[in-house]
């Protein structure tokens, strides 16, 4: 259930990349919130800045105007390394596109990281990685390593390690730009089951309406701005979210 706590505050955010040749404004007065428990798609044309709001969101990279607030943390305290690294590890579950997970070590192991990160005793650690690991439906698994798992379950394990802290917000890249359909609606159905078992806050970013159906609300990005937003409550109509990008896509070539 998506409630009125406010985790996530994004406030006037700008960044522009500056070069000796010209200037380029990739974000322009970026305003949104995320509530507790919301999953909440980014979608646009390619260059609209969204890689851009994603690394501002896990401090990889500062706006040049603007704030963001993440569970009371404000965003200007957190730029500068060693700094950067513990928000991170403490704020922000990172799900990528090519899944990111440690070759060499099983799927336990890989769950198991982000806990040892964060000082967990060893007895709270076996007990949350075999309850993540069942909840994955990764049981038969979680001796193997990653290269002996299809691209699904390589995803399930990526979103079974960002959520085992539950940080206040996971922030996943195209999570399923190398999954078909199938394993794709496999997947989104298992992060919407986490998001409301552990009332996660999510935001992704994705080119496949198909993900922005399973979110509570779509914000469509172009040129830098947000210029259209949708709510689906997790139950979105792909043909209407279709629609609402190619229009974003006919905006392009005007
Ligand atoms: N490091 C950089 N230096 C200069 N310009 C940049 C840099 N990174 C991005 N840009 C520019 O900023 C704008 C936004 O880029 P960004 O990568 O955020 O878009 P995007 O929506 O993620 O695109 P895509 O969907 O193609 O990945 C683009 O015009 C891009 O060329």
């Amino acid at each position: 259930m998506v409630n009125s706590q406010i985790v996530l505050s994004v406030e006037k955010i700008s960044k522009i990349y500056e070069s000796a040749e010209s200037n380029v404004h990739a974000l322009k007065n970026i305003c949104f919130q995320l509530r507790k428990g919301e999953m909440l798609a980014i979608m646009g044309t390619s260059g609209s800045g969204k890689s851009t709001l994603l690394n501002i969101l896990g401090a990889l990279d500062q706006p040049s105007s603007g704030k963001i607030k993440l569970n009371g943390i404000d965003s200007n305290d957190i730029f500068d390394e060693p700094r950067a690294t513990d928000y991170r590890r403490e704020n922000i579950g990172f799900i990528f596109q090519n899944f990111n997970l440690l070759k060499d070590l099983s799927v336990a192991e890989n769950i198991t990281l982000p806990l040892i990160l964060q000082k967990y005793n060893s007895k709270e650690i076996e007990q949350k990685v075999n309850e993540m690991i069942e909840l994955m439906g990764l049981t038969k698994w979680k001796n193997h390593r990653p290269v002996e798992l299809s691209g699904g379950q390589q995803q399930r394990v990526a979103i079974g390690r960002a959520i085992i802290t539950t940080p206040p917000i996971i922030l996943a890249d195209e999570l399923t730009g190398n999954l078909d359909f199938n394993t794709s609606t496999e997947v989104l159905k298992v992060l919407v089951d986490m998001k409301k078992q552990f009332t996660q806050s999510i935001l992704l970013v994705t080119h496949d309406p198909l993900v922005a159906t399973y979110a509570d609300r779509v914000l469509f990005f172009h040129d830098g701005q947000i210029i259209d937003e949708y709510h689906c409550s997790g139950t979105g109509d792909i043909e209407e979210i279709m629609g609402k990008f190619q229009n974003i896509l006919g905006k392009k070539s005007v």
